[in-house]
Formats: structure tokens, sequence, C-alpha cells
């Protein structure tokens, strides 16, 4: 069989499309993606659903804006308006992604999913050969459906789907307690959908700071229907076209009626579709293991040549964290002598859900941890919104800032946000953490312009009981 040879080989169209720059330009190069050409963040993700996020806050803010004097309400929600509008930025953006790679003579695009057949050799779906001295696997991850009856009835979407359905469907179930789930939540009821978000146990967003998501709770059950320890049973098809979703609730047989059920159970990375199992280290959690410079292992030893980077191998599926990556995989591939790795100390996540949530660093039993572990003291502090000028005009009574540092030195540990526009808030603390700024500096060292929102962090900072602070 005749194997075409590369230079380099990228499987993804995600972030690996962004490895190709103008040192390739001599070189050849072949992109493989099976799916849509731009990947998840583009097509699936990030980008259309903060699309459908923002008129979704607008309409939350026009519909409940009583207490501040203001009656409002949101006469008619175009969906198929909006969703055209959405994707007919995106589809372009993809389409033309395509067509400019398609064009050029030093790289090759095949639109087909591949697996290894040795570790550095691709076979095509359609039986095709590839292989290159360089390979990058971006193969990012994909959502997982739990395996209950009547998991594959029409009504059942993913993320995949849901944001390219004909109309607004009136009765939304949302399966998950995650970030997916948070945020299509959102969309949907603020839209004007009756929506039920059930969540298998009393936990939503695992692994966030408990004052951040037992807000989150508050604030949710107060704009859809949030169900906790509610275990997905079945799925059954009525035959007026709608679904009934059953739950196991505590022992009692719960059951929902719903014209769209969104499932929103997690997501694994794509290691198994690239056989990767076969040639290369790949952990519980389905990753591909690495090491600091993005190098596959195989055994526990670097396998010279092969990358991996983005949801397939990272311990965060976060674009901002594959962008990284693969900034850092581009350097590494063209410098073998000089390899680097990704700061990935103070990793951010934004939820942009009703209200936004964000959060860098340790949560507050973390930090506690941290502390006993290794002998230090931590300052806490919570601001609400509430308490600064801004959030008087807000007349806000859902956000809060709280941040957790070290007693001692002043060294900021973690920062959790949440409120309107906490993802931006939320910046100068991360700014702090990435470049060593002590709270006590961080405070007073700087304006903070009154009387902007910002003060809530300015405040918070304020806040903290430093030893040496003044
Ligand atoms: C609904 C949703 C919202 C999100 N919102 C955010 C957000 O607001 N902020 C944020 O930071 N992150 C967000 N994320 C996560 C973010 O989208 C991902 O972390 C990021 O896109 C991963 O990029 P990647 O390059 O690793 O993989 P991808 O972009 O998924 O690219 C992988 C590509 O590989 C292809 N592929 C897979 N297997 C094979 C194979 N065997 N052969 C050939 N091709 C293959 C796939 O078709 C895919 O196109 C969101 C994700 C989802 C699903
Ligand atoms: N704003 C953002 O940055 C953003 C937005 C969306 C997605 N993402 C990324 O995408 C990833 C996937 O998102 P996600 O929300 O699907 O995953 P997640 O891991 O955040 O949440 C999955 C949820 O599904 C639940 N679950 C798992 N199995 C289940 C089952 N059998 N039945 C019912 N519930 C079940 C879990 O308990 C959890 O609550 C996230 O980890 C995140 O990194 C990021």
């Amino acid at each position: 069989m005749t194997v075409q040879e590369f230079d380099l080989i990228i499987i993804g169209s995600g972030s690996g499309n962004s490895l190709i720059n103008e040192e390739w330009d001599d070189k050849k190069v072949a992109i493989i993606d099976g799916g849509t050409f731009g990947g998840t963040c583009l097509n699936f993700g990030c980008i259309p659903t903060k699309q459908y996020v923002y008129p979704a806050t607008v309409a939350h803010h026009a519909t409940h804006s009583g207490h501040l004097g203001l009656e409002a309400e949101v006469t008619k929600v175009d969906w198929p308006a909006m969703r055209d509008r959405i994707f007919s930025r995106i589809d372009a953006i993809s389409s033309g992604g395509l067509d400019y790679r398609l064009g050029l003579d030093n790289v090759t695009v095949f639109q087909e999913y591949v697996k290894f057949v040795d570790t550095h050799t691709l076979e095509t779906a359609s039986g095709a050969r590839l292989s290159a001295p360089q390979i990058v696997i971006a193969a990012g991850s994909r959502n997982v459906l739990p395996e209950v009856p009547g998991i594959n009835s029409k009504n059942v979407e993913t993320s995949d789907t849901v944001m390219r359905i004909d109309d607004l469907p009136q009765r939304v179930v949302v399966i998950g307690g995650g970030f997916i789930a948070a945020e299509f939540s959102h969309v949907f009821s603020a839209l004007g959908a009756e929506v039920t978000q059930a969540v298998r146990t009393d936990v939503v967003l695992r692994g966030y700071d408990t004052e951040i998501t037992d807000r989150f709770k508050r604030e949710a059950a107060q704009q859809w229907n949030l169900r906790l320890n509610h275990v997905l049973k079945e799925i059954r098809d009525e035959q007026d076209g709608s679904s009934t979703v059953i739950f196991d609730h505590e022992g009692e047989t719960v059951e929902v009626e719903a014209d769209l059920v969104l499932v929103a159970a997690g997501r694994t990375p794509n290691s198994d579709t690239l056989a990767a199992e076969k040639f290369f280290d790949v952990r519980e959690n389905k990753t591909i293991a690495v090491d600091r410079y993005h190098r596959v292992l195989a055994g526990g030893e670097v396998v010279e040549g092969v990358f991996a980077l983005g949801d397939v191998s990272s311990d965060y599926m976060l674009k901002h964290v594959a962008n990284a990556e693969t900034r850092t995989v581009q350097y590494n591939l063209t410098h073998p002598d000089s390899l680097r790795s990704t700061d990935e100390r103070f990793v951010p996540a934004a939820v942009f859900t009703s209200p936004q949530i964000a959060t860098v660093g340790l949560s507050e039993d973390d930090a506690r941890s941290a502390a006993e572990r290794e002998g230090f003291e931590i300052t806490v502090k919570v601001q609400n919104f509430g308490d600064v000028a801004y959030g008087w005009a807000m007349e806000d009574s859902a956000g809060l800032c709280k941040l957790i540092a070290r007693k001692d030195t002043g060294d900021l540990l973690g920062a959790h946000l949440i409120g309107e526009e906490s993802s931006i808030l939320i910046q100068p603390l991360i700014q702090a953490m990435s470049f060593g700024l002590k709270v006590q500096d961080m405070a007073r060292g700087q304006f903070w312009i009154h009387p902007a929102l910002t003060e809530v962090v300015e405040n918070a900072l304020l806040g903290l009981e430093i030893d040496s602070a003044q």
C-alpha cells in the first residue's frame, strides 16, 4: 500500500488549524478533519452559544427590571432569524477557512476520520495511509449520551444540534449540572421556554466554590425549574410528538413533559476515534498522556515528533487553554532544542449563564486544605455586588465576589465571582495571580474608576486581612 508522506500531519481543524504558520510554507502539511472544518468552538461551542446567550441576557434584563421602575416585555422571539444570523456568519467562516486551506499549495486537506496504524502513520476512513515525522493530535472531545431507554428519541438534542433547531420549543428539559446545561438553561428560559434542568446529584458546576454554586442554585431556581437529585431513567416518546422524561428522585418516579430534551451530560476526549490507546498512553479519563512540552507518551516515554493539545489531552476542556497549548506546540514543532511548556497554574473559566460565573484558582475548601498541608493561614473576603455604588444602581442582590489570599504574603489563591459581567470583572484578578501581584499592592497601587462595578473587586481586596498591609 502506498503511503503519502508529509512533513507535518495535524489531526483536527479546531485549534489544530492555527498551527500552520509561515514556517511551513515550504513544507508539506496535511490537515485532517472528519467533522466540520473549524472544530467545536467555532461551529458548535463557545462562539454560537454566546451568540444565543447575549440576546437571552438582554431578554432577561428586559423582563426583570420591575425593581428598577421599568415595565418591559419581550413581545417576540424570532428564533429562526436569530439562528440564521448566527450561523450565516459561522458557516461562512468555516467554509471560508476550508477553502483557504484547500487553495494552499503546501497544505492537503483530508475531510475524513483517521486512526493510527503505528505511531507515525494514519489511515483514513477511505483507506488512504499518511505518514509524517511530526504529527499533532488536536482531535478534541465529543458529547456523551447516557445509556437509557429512549435516548435516541427525535426530541433529544445535544449542544451539537440544539442551536440549529427550527423553532423555540415550548418545554425544554435539560439533563446535566455542568457548563453546557447552565448556559442553555439560561438561553431557553430567558427566551421564553419553560425549562426544567435536572441534575442527578445536588451538585451543580462540580469543583466550583460552594459559595458560588449555592448562590447559583438560588438564582437559577428563580428563573427555571431546577431539580436536584433527579437521575435520568428513560425518555418516552408520546403520540402527540412530545416526550416524557422519567427520573428517579430519591426513590420516587418523576415524569416531566418535554418538547425538547437537551442532554448535556459531559464530553469525552476523542482519543478512542484515533485508536490512540494502541500506540500511546491514554489516561483513565481518556485524555492522551503528554509531557510538559505536549509530547505524547507511550509506556511513559516520549514518542518523538508526536504532540497533542486541547480537549484530547488537556486537563481542561476550554478554548483559551487549547489556544495557549496550540501556541506552545506551534513553537515546539520548529524548536526541538528549546522546548516550551504552557503555564497552566492559573486557568480561569467563565460560565455564561444567568448570572454569569467566573473563577480562577483555589476554592475556599481547597485553599484551606493547602494551608493546612503547607502550614500557612488564609484570609477570605466575600463582597456583594449590592454593597458598591454600581450595585446600588443595579439594585443587585445576586452578585458576589469572593477572594481567598495567603494572610502572610498577600498572594491571591482564588477568585470566584457570580453576577453581571463576572467574566470581565475577574480579569484583573487573573492578571494579579499570573504576575504575582500582591493583593495589598493591587488594591491601593492603582485607581479604581468610581463608581464602576470594578469597585466590588477593589473592596473585596481591601477586605482581605493581610499581615503586612498598613
Ligand atoms: C456548547 C459548548 C460551549 C463551549 N463554550 C466554551 C466557552 O465559552 N469558553 C471556552 O473556553 N470553551 C468553551 N467550550 C469548550 C471549547 O469549545 C473546547 O475546549 C475547544 O473547542 C477544544 O478545541 P480543540 O481544538 O481541542 O478541539 P476541537 O475544536 O473539537 O477540534 C477537534 C476536531 O477534530 C476532529 N476529529 C476528531 N476525531 C477525529 C479523527 N479521528 N479523525 C479526524 N478528525 C477528527 C473533529 O471533527 C473536530 O473538528 C465549549 C464547548 C461546547 C461543546
Ligand atoms: N463557558 C465555557 O467555558 C464552557 C461552556 C460549555 C462547555 N464548556 C466545556 O465543555 C465541557 C463539557 O461541558 P458539559 O456541561 O457537557 O460537561 P460538565 O462536565 O461540565 O458537566 C456534565 C454534567 O453532566 C452530569 N452527568 C454526567 N453523566 C450523567 C448522566 N448519565 N445522567 C445525567 N447527568 C449526567 C454531570 O453530573 C455534570 O453535572 C466542560 O467541561 C467545559 O470545560 C465550557
